[in-house]
Parts: C-alpha cells; sequence; structure tokens
C-alpha cells in the first residue's frame, strides 16, 4: 500500500481468513485513523476476534493485504509487537498475584529499569484508581476492578495503538462509562484504539465503525453518518393492539423489521417508500386512533437495517 499511511494507524484491503470450511473474515476492506477510536459491532461469530488477531500480526490472513503503524503483516510483525496493546476478551493476568505484582510481571517483559517501573506502576494505579487495592490478589478482584487491570496492563508500554476485544462484557454499566471515560483519555493523548463490542451504546461513542455480520463488513462510518444514511426511516406507533399490528406489518414487503419498545412499535420502513406515515396510516391493520409518529433512528436501527439481527441477540430480528 502506498501514500497518505501516516494519517491511519491500520489500512487493511481484502482482508481474509479462513478455518477449513468457515470463511470467518471475508475481503475487509479498513481504515482506522490515527488518534481515533473505531469500532468493530457485531454479534458473536461475525469476525471480530480473528480480525483483531490478524490485525495484532498473531494470526496469519489467508488472503489481503495489512498495515499496522506502517509495519506491513505479516512480515514486521516483530517490529509492531512493542508498539500496540492487546487486551483479549479473557482475563489474562494472574489470578494468584497481586495488582502490583502482575503489573511488575508485565513491565518485565517489557524490559522496563528498576525506576522506570517503579515509576510507571505507581501512575497506572493512579490513573485506574487501583493504590488502594495494590497488594491485593487479582483472583479476588470485582469485574470493574479486573477490567482497570487488564487496560493498565496493556497500556504499560504507553503503546500507541490499542485494540481491545469485548473489553467491558463482564462489567456494569457504572464502570463500562468510566472505561469509556479512560478511553478518550488515551484517544486525547494521541492512542489510536480499535475496539470490539456487541453493545450499542459502546459502539456510539466510537468515532467511526464497522458493523460485521458473517465475516462481512455491512456498512461503515461515523454513527450519525451510519443514522443519517442507513436506507431505512424509523416510524413508532402506538395502538392497543401491538402484538397482531406486528405480526401484520412484518409481513409486508416494505417493512424491515417491527419491535415492541413498551407500549409501542418500532417499525423500519424502506426508503422506497416516499411517505411512510402515509402508507402505514393505510394499511388495514392500523386504525385511525393510532398515532404514528417519524422518530431519529438509532444506531440498533442502522444494524437491524444492514444485517436483518439485532446485535447483542444474533437472532432474527421479527
Ligand atoms: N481457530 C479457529 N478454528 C476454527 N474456527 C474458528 C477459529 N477461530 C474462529 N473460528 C470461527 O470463525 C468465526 C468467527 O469467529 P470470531 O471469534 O472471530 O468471532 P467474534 O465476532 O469475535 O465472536 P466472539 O465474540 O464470540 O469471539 C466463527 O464461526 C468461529 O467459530
Amino acid at each position: 500500500m502506498t501514500g497518505q499511511s501516516a494519517s491511519y494507524a491500520i489500512r487493511a484491503e481484502k482482508l481474509s481468513r479462513r478455518f477449513g470450511d468457515t470463511l470467518a473474515v471475508q475481503d475487509l476492506d479498513l481504515e482506522v485513523e490515527t488518534g481515533r477510536i473505531y469500532g468493530f459491532l457485531g454479534p458473536n461469530g461475525c469476525g471480530k476476534t480473528t480480525t483483531i488477531r490478524m490485525l495484532t500480526g498473531l494470526l496469519q490472513p489467508s488472503n489481503g493485504r495489512v498495515e499496522v503503524l506502517g509495519c506491513n503483516l505479516p512480515e514486521d510483525a516483530e517490529k509492531l509487537r512493542l508498539q500496540i496493546g492487546y487486551m483479549t476478551q479473557k482475563f489474562s493476568l494472574y489470578d494468584d498475584l497481586t495488582i502490583e505484582e502482575n503489573l511488575k510481571f508485565i513491565a518485565h517483559i517489557y524490559g522496563l529499569t528498576a525506576r522506570a517501573r517503579k515509576q510507571r506502576i505507581e501512575e497506572l494505579l493512579s490513573i485506574y484508581g487501583l493504590q488502594e487495592k495494590s497488594k491485593q490478589f487479582a483472583g479476588s478482584m470485582s469485574g470493574g476492578q479486573r477490567q482497570r487491570l487488564s487496560l493498565a496492563a496493556a497500556t504499560l508500554h504507553k503503546p500507541k495503538l490499542l485494540f481491545l476485544d469485548e473489553p467491558t462484557s463482564a462489567v456494569d454499566p457504572e464502570n463500562r462509562r468510566e472505561f469509556w471515560e479512560q478511553l478518550f483519555d488515551l484517544s486525547d493523548q494521541g492512542t489510536s484504539i480499535l475496539v470490539s463490542t456487541h453493545y450499542m451504546d459502546e459502539a456510539e461513542r466510537c468515532h467511526k465503525l464497522a458493523i460485521l455480520e458473517n465475516g462481512i463488513k455491512r456498512a461503515d462510518g461515523s454513527p450519525d453518518e451510519l443514522m443519517q444514511q442507513m436506507g431505512s426511516r424509523v416510524v413508532e406507533i402506538s395502538s392497543s393492539e401491538l402484538r397482531s399490528l406486528k405480526q401484520t406489518l412484518i409481513a409486508l414487503p416494505e417493512i424491515i423489521s417491527a419491535a415492541q419498545l413498551g407500549a409501542r412499535l418500532r417499525v423500519l420502513v424502506k426508503d422506497s417508500v416516499d411517505d411512510p406515515i402515509g402508507f402505514l396510516s393505510q394499511q388495514p391493520s392500523v386504525k385511525p386512533e393510532d398515532q404514528l409518529n417519524l422518530v431519529r433512528p438509532s444506531l440498533e436501527d442502522v444494524f437491524v437495517t444492514c444485517t436483518g439481527v439485532r446485535a447483542d441477540s444474533g437472532r432474527q430480528q421479527s
């Protein structure tokens, strides 16, 4: 790949990976700008981990080209190693070492001198609010603390690029929010971040994201761009007969999905319908007293329009 690579932390062209008969990742083109947070949004099994492993140089692609921080992979994987941080889905630290011992161990691996090690560990314990717990065994920490320790370990060597594979799947909403504040601090300091998730609220925080399904990128862009260009419009219907209304509407070819939200039915209508409210009002199952409103799309609507499934379930939407 040539030109413009300085402004991109990651560039991939036609990246593919096959496992036997399974095409886990298929012809993925990707551009992640330096200093930005880029998300992979998709259900379990859509190829997020496989892609991340190829981008870190840990897994050889079956096809395609990858350039990460100016290194061509897989040839330059060793050169890249010290410049990236990788937080995997599983807690990969030692339960029977304390928080401080875990960080010391990682610092040894990165070859920090005793002085640099002490200074950096103190800094990390403070950034991630772990000073009071530094002598506690990692195995006895809460989900949120483990996650903070994992982030401290992944950033110990101040990597330019950070890969986070579903980093918040085991933590509560408050810890998730705090975790994202820390990611924005890192991004503000110039760190590029690639994060995979199946949470809509997390995806919406990314500067840009790619929606993945069955190893294929269905759409990419900023959350706003994706919502503006989604190819459908959203109508919410308040009615007394939501269950039967839903069944009749989803049988229409113009309707992408209809999902009940409390007392309302959220209906995705294809863009080919000029006047979605007029169209729905004419349906015999919609009663004159029903209330119909055109509403702002959410990222979940984008996801359903692109894939026909919900990101957090993998099930077919109806
Ligand atoms: N080492 C492997 N051998 C065989 N198949 C694999 C291997 N790794 C991944 N796969 C398959 O590739 C597909 C994508 O898996 P991948 O783990 O990348 O998805 P994912 O989106 O990260 O989901 P999850 O969050 O569940 O890990 C799946 O069908 C999976 O079974």
